[in-house]
């Protein structure tokens, strides 16, 4: 019988974030180990015109969740959705809701984020710090609360080259950012932001690292825990393999690759990809709230969630493996073969970036213009530059992330537990992951059905044709206007002739 999953029966847990990647897939383990558990409330927002309820319904229709329902047929009735803006006051939660949350709460889940990387520094202050802040707040008047566990990132300190399982003191307090940014200007906030984020890549992990300050410095006698994910990717193997929903870290990039969209990325190859599935990220969780509430450590635990010093990848390898994924599981309708090199040097990126990304798509958008047709495609390849200049930093050097913490808890779980709520990413098998990852993306992402592959490879073949056709015909009018021009290339042709 399993521990934890035992642990969480009869119990009330509050989730921030659970409409997010990761808070389904732990949503969903919950259910799934813990069938029993009391309720699950979750602070939801209304959104694109959907009401609370509809989102539930929403998510719960996923195929993600088809085997909770089968083991929890009355799950619906478990989850209470309250309506929650995490950017208002007291998260704008109803007198009657609020009530309740703080009497009946057992463990916090807190995963709610923007993760944006180009976010306003005020909003993501807002998410990432206000709100923790103020739910800390909410959780010391919970008297039945047994843990708190907040998800941060392994990046909050990506300005550091080793990273402990410790907190990080922050060169501006917190506090004093939260209340500079109720009076200042955007303007004003847009240009001490470089100042202000300092070696720090973007406003999200910045912000994150303020997080756990405040985390830290306002948890006072609460059971706290902070888990600091990697970067998460499709799911390993619960409930199924490849599960993904988002285009976050390198999903998007795997459809523009896919697609034959992206044809070159400055990153380095043997960088460390330190990837990790989301299932791993959760069962972590899971094991973290229950060894927090069960052995109340006596200070704040930091728990890095991370591959690199367990089971390296590196980018280099992970962008092969992708690329030989496309070979048997191509996309739909792709633009140009998929086939993306990287490189490492400015000179390169900006000569592939104006050969392979602009110069295609301004012969696509002069096509689609002659036919009649809106241009799209230069926009959507400065988007797409765009984003990879973002994540740049992330693709192009290696952290290394202690895990002291995370192997003690492992060590901690019995044999039952150590399987059922699996966090060993030594076992994993990263050809297999990424393959599985790829397959994932085409099907719960781009909803691609697995029976147009053969009419894919087809239209893979015709693109091979043209690209192989394109390329004879400029061999030949080079040829041709050199031979015009040049005594010793005409010698040649006659030779060769
Ligand atoms: C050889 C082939 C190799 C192929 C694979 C190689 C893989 C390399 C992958 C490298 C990835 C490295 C990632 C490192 C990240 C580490 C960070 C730490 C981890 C974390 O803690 S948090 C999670 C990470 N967060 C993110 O990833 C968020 C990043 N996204 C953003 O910040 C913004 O979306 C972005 C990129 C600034 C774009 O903003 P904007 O232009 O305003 O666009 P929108 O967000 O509104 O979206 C517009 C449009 O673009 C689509 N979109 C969104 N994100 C991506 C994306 N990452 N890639 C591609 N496309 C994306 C979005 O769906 C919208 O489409 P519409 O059709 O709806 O308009
Ligand atoms: N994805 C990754 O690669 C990594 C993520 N993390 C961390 O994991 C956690 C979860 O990330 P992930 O699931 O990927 O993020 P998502 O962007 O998928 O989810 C974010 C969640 O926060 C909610 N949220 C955002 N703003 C508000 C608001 N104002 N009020 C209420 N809810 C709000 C969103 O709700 P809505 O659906 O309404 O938008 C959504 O449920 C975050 O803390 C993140 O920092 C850490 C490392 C890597």
């Amino acid at each position: 019988m399993s521990m934890i999953a035992a642990f969480y029966g009869g119990k009330s847990i509050l989730i921030t974030g659970a409409t997010g990647f990761m808070g389904k897939v732990l949503m969903e383990k919950l259910f799934r180990t813990s069938p029993d558990l009391k309720v699950v409330y979750i602070l939801v927002r209304p959104k694109q015109g959907q009401t609370l309820q509809q989102r539930v319904f929403q998510i719960l229709d996923s195929k993600l969740f088809e085997k909770v329902k089968e083991v929890c047929p009355n799950v619906h009735e478990k989850i209470r959705a309250i309506s929650a803006d995490l950017n208002q006051n007291d998260f704008a939660i109803s007198k009657e809701d609020m009530k309740e949350l703080l009497s009946h709460t057992n463990i916090i889940f807190h995963c709610a984020a923007t993760v944006r990387f180009d976010d306003h520094l005020r909003h993501a202050v807002q998410l990432n710090v206000t709100a923790t802040q103020q739910l800390l707040l909410m959780a010391s008047q919970m008297p039945k609360l047994e843990a708190f566990i907040h998800i941060s990132t392994a990046f909050s300190n990506c300005n550091l080259k080793h990273i402990d399982e410790v907190v990080y003191p922050c060169p501006v307090e917190p506090k004093k950012i939260i209340d500079s940014m109720e009076w200042l200007d955007d303007a004003i906030i847009d240009e001490i932001t470089p100042k202000l984020i300092g070696d720090w890549p973007n406003t999200y992990t910045y912000t994150k690292a303020l997080g756990e300050v405040v985390v830290q410095q306002e948890g006072g006698n609460l059971n706290i825990a902070i888990i600091r994910p990697s970067i998460m990717g499709a799911t390993w193997q619960e409930p199924f393999p490849g599960w993904v929903d988002n285009l976050n870290g390198p999903s998007g990039l795997i459809i523009a690759a896919g697609k034959g969209f992206l044809r070159s990325i400055r990153a380095t190859p043997m960088a460390v990809a330190d990837l990790i599935p989301a299932d791993t990220v959760v069962n972590l969780t899971l094991a973290v709230g229950w060894y927090t509430a069960v052995h109340r450590p006596k200070s704040t635990l930091v728990y890095h969630c991370t591959s690199g010093n367990l089971n390296p990848c590196n980018w280099g390898k992970m962008g092969l493996q992708v690329l030989a994924t496309f070979e048997k599981i191509p996309f739909e309708r792709a633009f140009r073969r998929p086939n993306a090199d990287f490189t490492t040097n400015n000179i390169t990126t900006h000569y592939w970036n104006a050969v392979s990304h602009r110069a295609p798509a301004i012969i696509y958008d002069f096509y689609l213009r002659l036919t009649g047709r809106k241009p799209r495609m230069t926009k959507l390849m400065n988007r797409l530059l765009r984003t990879l200049s973002m994540l740049e930093y992330f693709v192009n050097r290696s952290w290394e992330w202690s895990t002291y913490n995370t192997e003690m808890l492992m060590s901690e779980l019995s044999p039952e537990d150590q399987r059922v709520f699996n966090f060993d990413v030594r076992q994993l098998n990263w050809l297999e992951y990424i393959e599985n990852y790829v397959l994932g993306v085409k099907k719960y992402l781009l909803k691609e059905d697995m029976a147009g592959i053969p009419e894919a490879k087809q239209h893979l073949k015709r693109l091979r044709n043209i690209h192989y056709l394109f390329n004879t015909a400029l061999f030949l009018i080079a040829w041709r206007l050199l031979i015009a021009r040049s005594q010793v290339a005409r010698n040649v042709w006659f030779f060769i002739m």
